[in-house]
């Protein structure tokens, strides 16, 4: 869907360095090597205790559409290096003409609570090709991860209420604000103001109406009655232009005549002062005068912080509006997702399994051909285990705490799971039915009630368990070791 907002090729979206790294395989006879390749993050956004997987149905999209066009090739073939001359040689130009992606894909569907270090996409196929995705991918699946864990924030505490997302006009740019939207969807929202990301995905759309609407006419009263008139069946009342509880008292009156003609006030807003008390001051007007079931809605830089603290003091809002903080992810702009090299195939030697050594042990990566394996107990999920496809996993699994390996964790073979990462695309081919974008919404809540729900605590959360299988452990440990030594990689043990 993002090609939807692009009368373009997307193929150039990606950092110089994958080009030029992609032009060295080549003239180096190394395009064809097979690579794997897995994204992760390496910390929960908002100092929060977990994650939401998102962006899946954008990947998906791109590299369906992935290609290079006339134009992209013939603005390539205009590059120029240090000394002024073309960078790229026009074979390759013609390489890239006829390249068609052949990697394989598998990936945690959308909407699944993730954790760091674990693989969200693992990608195996010419190495070329899996280098020119980088950038993309993570481009993709950072943001959009990063909003939904964002939204589902909010939703853990707006309990049952109604949240909408307000966020278009502060956010990053114009993908920025229709993925935004896709993703705060994902996350818990209820309905966006954002009508593209209506058109675009199929989301709910609703609003009020601003200021300027109030301000255009010489009363309060004679706006509230005009909007009414026009449209009787979306009547929310913003009343805070001039007084927040004489404006209630304005939208009742729009509201008992909004009745004589068999329709009803949907809302007030109320935008700024004290949202707790003017909230509860209106809830009683409104009842008293018989709106019971008129909703009230609140905005103003509101996040999840403030919607725990309004509610603590009692505040009467059943519907959220959300804007700047949700879509620009205010507190954390950012989340740390990236994308490693684990395992390249030789020739004649097999897998090598390659690793990325730092001073810091977070930043060190982990070698292999990934999977998750996430224990249940009963209902609920109790530990994820990162371990190499290429084990055989018999009897009983203990994994290991990366960054302790004295703590470790044994499960039995009957212990009940589920693996992770589905096959999306096989050698360039999609061999996945996408869900509806409802469905994965609500695997994001089915999902969230069987964790532990100190991992949803805001405060110091719970760290939920994640390890390494304990011979992908011992495997990474040697790999440490022997490169700290000597040499960068290791042939595991068929
Ligand atoms: N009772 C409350 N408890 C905690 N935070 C609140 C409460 N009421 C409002 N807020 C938050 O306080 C922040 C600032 O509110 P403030 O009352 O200063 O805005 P305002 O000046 O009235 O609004 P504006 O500048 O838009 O006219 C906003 O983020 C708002 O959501
Ligand atoms: O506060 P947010 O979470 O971003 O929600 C969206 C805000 O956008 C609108 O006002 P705008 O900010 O344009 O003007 P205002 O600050 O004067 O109300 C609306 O009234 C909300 O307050
Ligand atoms: O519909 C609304 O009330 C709305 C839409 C965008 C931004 N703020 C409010």
């Amino acid at each position: 869907m993002i090609n939807q907002l692009y009368d373009t090729s997307l193929s150039l979206l990606t950092d110089l360095y994958q080009l030029t790294m992609a032009y060295g395989y080549w003239k180096s006879g190394k395009a064809e090597q097979e690579a794997v390749f897995n994204l992760y993050f390496r910390k929960h956004p908002f100092q929060g205790g977990f994650t939401i997987a998102c962006g899946l149905n954008s990947v998906i999209d791109y590299i369906r559409e992935y290609r290079f066009n006339e134009e992209d090739l013939a603005y390539v073939g205009t590059m120029t290096g240090s000394d002024g001359k073309r960078l790229f040689d026009p074979a390759f130009l013609e390489y890239l003409r006829k390249l068609e992606l052949k990697c394989s894909i598998d990936a945690t569907p959308e909407g699944t609570v993730v954790f760091p270090n674990q693989p969200l996409l693992r990608v195996q196929g010419p190495i070329l090709q899996c280098q020119l995705l980088e950038t993309p991918l993570l481009n993709l699946v950072n943001f959009q991860s990063l909003i939904a864990t964002k939204a589902a924030r909010m939703r853990q505490v707006a309990g049952d209420d109604t949240l909408l997302e307000f966020g278009l006009r502060r956010a990053q740019g114009p993908d920025g604000g229709v993925t935004a939207s896709r993703a705060a969807y994902i996350g818990g929202f209820d309905a966006t103001s954002n009508i593209l990301a209506g058109k675009v995905y199929g989301i709910p759309v609703k609003g009020t109406h601003a200021h300027s609407w109030v301000m255009s006419f010489d009363t309060e009263q004679e706006a509230f009655d005009t909007y009414a008139a026009h449209l009787p069946n979306n009547v929310t009342l913003l009343v805070d232009t001039y007084d927040s509880l004489a404006g209630v008292q304005h939208a009742i009156e729009t509201g008992k005549k909004l009745r004589e003609r068999g329709y009803e006030l949907g809302g007030i807003r109320l935008d700024s002062g004290d949202l707790a008390y003017l909230s509860i001051e209106a809830r009683k007007m409104l009842d008293a005068a018989g709106f019971q079931n008129t909703s009230i809605v609140a905005s103003n830089d509101l996040d999840e912080h403030i919607m725990a603290s309004l509610k603590n003091q009692g505040a009467r809002i059943d519907v959220w509006g959300v804007g700047t903080k949700l879509v620009t992810a205010y507190d954390q702009p950012a989340l740390g997702g990236v994308y490693k090299l684990a395992a390249i195939r030789n020739e004649n030697a097999g897998w090598s399994y390659k690793l990325k050594l730092s001073e810091q042990a977070i930043k060190v990566s982990t070698p292999g051909i990934q999977q998750v394996r996430r224990f249940r107990d009963g209902k609920d999920f109790v530990s994820d285990m990162i371990f190499d496809i290429g084990t055989p996993l018999v009897g009983k699994s203990t994994m290991v705490d990366p960054y302790d390996f004295t703590r470790n964790r044994s499960f039995p073979e009957t212990q009940h799971y589920e693996d992770l990462l589905v096959p999306v695309f096989a050698d360039g081919e999609l061999i996945y039915s996408l869900p509806s974008i409802h469905d994965t919404r609500k695997r994001v809540q089915d999902q969230l009630a069987h964790f532990h729900k100190g991992i949803k605590r805001f405060v110091n959360p719970h760290t939920y368990p994640v390890g390494l299988e304990k011979s992908l452990f011992d495997l990474k440990t040697e790999l440490i070791m022997k490169f700290r030594n000597q040499g960068p990689e290791v042939t595991p043990e068929p």
